[in-house]
Parts: C-alpha cells; structure tokens; sequence
C-alpha cells in the first residue's frame, strides 16, 4: 500500500531527497522519472513506501527558485525563500563584487536581503567596514551588527528577524556562516558535521544545501555551501534590472523604451550616473553581468 502525503524538502543527496512531512518524519524519497528536479524548501507530493522511503511525484507550486553558478553552469538550490541573510564580516574583508551580486540576485527575486555584520567585536577593523557598507546602506538594506559567536547578541539582533519566515543563510568562506548557524541552532551543529567535510585542524565547511528547524519555532533556516556566484547567468536583462532597485526611478527618463542604460543616447539611468545619483560602481556591476549573460547566451 502506498500513501500518498505532502512534505517538505529539507535536504538534497545528489539523486535523493530528504523530505520532512507533517508528523515531523523524515521520509527519504527518489524523484519518480527524470523532471522532478526539487530544491531545498520546495513543497512536494509524495508517495509514502514503507515507514520511510518513497517516491517524490511532484513540486508543488513555487515562490521563488534559487540557484547558484561556477564558471559553467547554473543549479538550482532553494525554493520558498522569504528573506535572504548575507552574512558578512569587519575582517578578513568581504568582496563587494559578491555583496553587490547577492543583493541582485535577492532582488530580482522579490526576496528581502538583510546584511548581518558579523565580528563587530573586531573594534579596529570597524571604521573601514562601515565605509565600505555606507553604498549599500544608502540603498535601503538594512544592516544588523552582530558577533555571531555571543549568543547574546545572537538572540537579540537576529532571531526577531527569522519568526515566521522561510530564511537563506549566505556567505563568502571564513565570514563566519557557521558560526552563526551553530549559535542559533545548536542541534544543527551535529548535521552540519555529518554532511560536511573535515579541512584538517577540526575544521568543517557546509557542502550540502539543508533547511534547520529553529528552536521553538523561531522559524526556518537554509544553510548552503559557501558560494561564488549567486546563479545570475540565468536571468535575462530585465530580471537583472530588477536587481538595481535604484535605477527604476530613471529608467522612465530613457528615451527607447527597451533602452540597456550602456550606452544609448537620452538614457535615464546614464545620465543619473553622472549626477552620481547612481554608484557608479553598481552601476558597472549591472553592466559586468549584463555582458556576462550576453557572453554566456552566445558561448
Ligand atoms: N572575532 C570573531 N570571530 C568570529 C566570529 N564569528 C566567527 N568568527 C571566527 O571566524 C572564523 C570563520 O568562522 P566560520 O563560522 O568557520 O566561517 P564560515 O563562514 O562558516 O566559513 P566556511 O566554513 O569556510 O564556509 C572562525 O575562526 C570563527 O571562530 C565573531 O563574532 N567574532
Ligand atoms: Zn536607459
């Protein structure tokens, strides 16, 4: 007799899905034919075989998707996210070029990001964090201070941040992302081990995309793998452009209406650009991915 329920994904093996259902069990399920490819967070139908394995018949409708680039191809990784949280520190130093590529992606998404400013204890590195951030505070993104290794400033700062919602955990390497993530879901320490990788010294690294239960439903938590890109290749130009926030309101000044803000005459956002009403090095940012995606379309 199989059973048919609907669950959560909250973990993805290569070709096996963990998938949690109502009653909190954890159901291991294969995708039935070769198009079933879930995402962490995504809601699925299954069909319950045994006590815990069955077959994944379908996704049910999404949000959002996510995906995450190398060099060659783009994947996706987590779908239903509400808030995006890019962790980042006072040192070593963050890429802007990753910060900025994030917050399009979030954006292009409809996605909240929040900027969480990890090592803030590192007093003597603060002045030059804060200048770096002060581009992406003028944007609007809210950015929280934290030491993700006080518990204390962990509970205040971050959990009212995470009540009810779907959050994606995201982070250069050494930014202290699990860090963060041990300090709000001590039981989440033990999984991340398990599916990680030993670098030598004790140390471990995220290598698969997994959604944690925080304590006392202070909400849901996908952790994934330290990242290069933010899976940007795959988004036309527009849905770019909806990562610039800021250019919306210039973009109606554009003489062509399928205007690329690159080098048209009469162009909104260009000349917003140069009355520095626009960084300039967003605006490059815009470009450089722009250009990659033409690239990558005509390789
Ligand atoms: N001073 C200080 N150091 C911290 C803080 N949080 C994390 N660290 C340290 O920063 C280093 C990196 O932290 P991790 O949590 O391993 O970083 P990660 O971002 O998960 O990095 P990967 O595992 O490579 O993905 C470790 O040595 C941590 O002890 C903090 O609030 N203050
Ligand atoms: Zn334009």
């Amino acid at each position: 007799m199989t059973e048919r329920l609907q669950g959560r994904v909250i973990a993805a093996h290569g070709r096996h899905y963990t998938v949690e259902i109502e009653d909190g069990t954890l159901i291991k399920c294969f995708p039935r034919g070769k198009k079933n490819d879930a995402a962490v967070g995504d809601y699925v139908a299954i069909s319950r075989q045994g006590q815990d394995e069955g077959a994944l018949e379908s996704i049910l409708e999404r949000k959002n998707l996510l995906f995450r680039s190398d060099e060659s191809r783009s994947k996706q990784f987590a779908a239903n996210v509400d808030q995006l949280l890019i962790v980042i520190a006072v040192e070593p130093p963050f890429s802007d070029d990753l910060l900025g590529r994030s917050l399009a992606g979030a954006w292009s998404a409809d996605i909240a990001p929040v900027i969480l400013l990890n090592k803030v204890d590192l007093i003597a590195g603060m002045p030059a964090a804060q200048e770096r951030l002060a581009p992406f505070r003028s944007l609007g993104v809210p950015i929280i201070e934290i030491c993700a290794r006080d518990p204390v400033s962990v509970k205040s700062k971050v959990l009212p941040l995470l009540k009810g919602k779907t959050s994606l955990l995201l982070g250069q390497s050494a930014m202290g992302k699990s860090t963060l993530l041990n300090t709000l879901a001590p039981m989440a320490q033990a999984a991340t081990q398990e599916h990680s990788v030993a670098l030598g010294a004790g140390r471990h690294t995220t290598t698969s995309t997994r959604l944690y239960h925080l304590p006392d439903g202070a909400g849901d938590l996908i952790d994934s793998p330290g990242f290069q890109g933010f899976g940007l290749l795959h988004l036309s130009r527009e849905e770019i452009e909806r990562g610039f926030p800021e250019f919306s309101a210039h973009r109606e000044h554009c003489r062509f209406y399928n205007c690329t803000h690159q080098h048209e005459p009469g162009c909104g956002v260009l000349a917003a650009l140069a009355r520095q009403e626009i960084n300039p090095a967003r605006h490059a940012l815009y470009v450089r991915l722009v250009q990659a995606k033409d690239d990558h379309e005509s390789y």
